[in-house]
């Protein structure tokens, strides 16, 4: 039986990053870039001024110097009529095009105006305040290497390069199926018995946080028939969830119809609670994750196994999530032989992290998986971590390590 790390490794060893696609600059955000980008020009394109002021030369403006002569106006978006003629200064606004003999800007705070002429009061260096063409990129310089994540910033590289249409990989279409007789979609009365299918909801949102495309296609019955029709639909997808049936009841049928349909199975059962009964398989280069149908046990599952795997078929390269150091304020027992996935909830104090158990940590309890925004990952050979020692935090959410305001 794989341990945790040894599970995800192997999932990250079976899956590869898909095809690639061309889309709309702002359809890129979050999205991976498939290709190196390269600068079609020079940025800036133009010597410019940094500063809203007068362009000037610097042998105009030494100790001593007399006011110059205004002799033009340069707007941003304007163009440069002729060079600066000597003891003439030109009013400059940021971003406009300097003169070609400009090698001074001097900022309209540092100058004294009166009857069309200007005088400097301050110390002027050559070269001050201009912003030269190609010093942030030169002309066929990589500026974005493939792999990057694509965000605000790489956004407003990408636009002021001029590119409306990215290469990104492929957005991973996820098939969701679940699994069981007692299930009843969400709209149908709940009666004794019957279990809403949640799960295939919270895969879906989770598929979607994590920048994939959720395909739920329903409820596999307890019948082999049943799972197989609904799996040969989830094999068309970018890789197949299914959640329950996969322990050891006596219609968990989930392993048996995958391993008829040709799904080599990896592995079965991982030294973790919750989620140990989790099963790994792979048909012709499909992934297919079989997560147990507890719904706090298919959403820890989800987050410590499926993410990662999801990130890198979309391009990602960073897709291990890191720990984070929390000290636990009470006690937290467990008996030896697994890595314990406990709920907690954090609190930033003193720039540090605290988790407190965020309540009853049984499987089939919700709402303190609600109440959790991170995971402590305890581990395997512990049977006892008293209250103020370190440990290992998976944050959840995003907000977890935000503040009030
Ligand atoms: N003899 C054994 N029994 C169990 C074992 C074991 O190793 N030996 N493992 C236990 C563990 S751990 C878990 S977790 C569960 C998982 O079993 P399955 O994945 O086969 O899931 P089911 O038994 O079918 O369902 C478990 C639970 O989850 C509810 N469920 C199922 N599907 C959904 C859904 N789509 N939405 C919401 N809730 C769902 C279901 O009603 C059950 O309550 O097995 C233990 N037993
Ligand atoms: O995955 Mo099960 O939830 O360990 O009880």
């Amino acid at each position: 039986m794989p341990t945790f790390e040894e599970a995800r490794r192997i999932i990250l060893d079976h899956v590869t990053p898909l095809g690639v696609e061309r889309v709309e600059l702002l359809a890129s955000l979050g999205r991976v870039l498939a290709e190196d980008m390269n600068a079609p020009w020079d940025m800036p394109l133009y010597d410019n001024s940094a500063m809203d002021g007068f362009a000037v030369r610097f042998i105009d403006c030494g100790e001593g110097a007399v006011p110059l002569r205004i002799t033009g106006y340069i707007p941003a978006g304007g163009s440069v009529s002729g060079p600066i003629l000597a003891g003439c200064a030109i009013r400059i606004m940021t971003g406009a095009p300097i003169p070609h003999n400009c090698d001074a800007v001097v900022p309209v705070e540092e100058t004294e105006e009166s009857d069309g002429m200007v005088s400097i009061k301050s110390a002027v260096r050559q070269l001050q305040h201009i912003r030269f063409h190609g010093e942030d990129v030169a002309n066929g310089d990589t500026f974005l290497t493939a792999g990057t994540v694509v965000q605000s910033p790489e956004i407003s590289m990408l636009a002021s390069f001029g590119k409306a249409i990215v290469p990104v990989y492929r957005k991973a279409r996820i098939a969701v199926l679940s699994t069981g007789d007692e299930l009843i979609e969400l709209g149908e009365p709940p009666e004794p018995g019957r279990i809403i299918n949640s799960n295939a909801l919270s895969l879906a949102a989770a598929i979607r946080e994590t920048g994939a495309e959720p395909v739920i296609i329903g409820i596999a019955r307890d019948n082999k028939e049943s799972h197989r029709e609904k799996m040969l639909e989830g094999l068309q997808a970018d890789a197949l969830i299914t959640s329950a049936g996969v322990s050891a009841g006596d219609k968990d049928f989930v392993r048996d119809v995958l391993a008829e349909l040709g799904v080599q199975q990896i592995f079965w059962k991982v030294d973790i609670k919750p989620g140990g009964p989790t099963a790994f398989g792979v048909k012709d280069g499909t992934p297919v994750f079989s997560l147990p149908g507890n719904p706090v046990s298919t959403m820890v599952t989800f987050e410590e196994f499926v993410k990662p795997a999801l990130l890198k078929m979309m391009g990602h390269r960073r897709v291990i999530k890191p720990y984070v150091k929390a000290i636990l304020r009470e006690e937290a027992r467990k008996k030896p032989g697994k890595v314990h996935f406990l709920r907690v909830r954090i609190e930033v104090e003193d720039g540090r992290y605290w988790a407190t158990t965020s309540g009853d940590q049984n499987t089939g309890i919700l709402r303190t998986m609600v109440r959790a925004n991170a995971i402590a990952v305890l581990p395997k050979d512990r049977t006892l971590v008293a209250a103020g020692e370190e440990v290992d935090v998976h944050l959840l959410r995003s907000d977890a390590a935000m503040l009030e305001g």
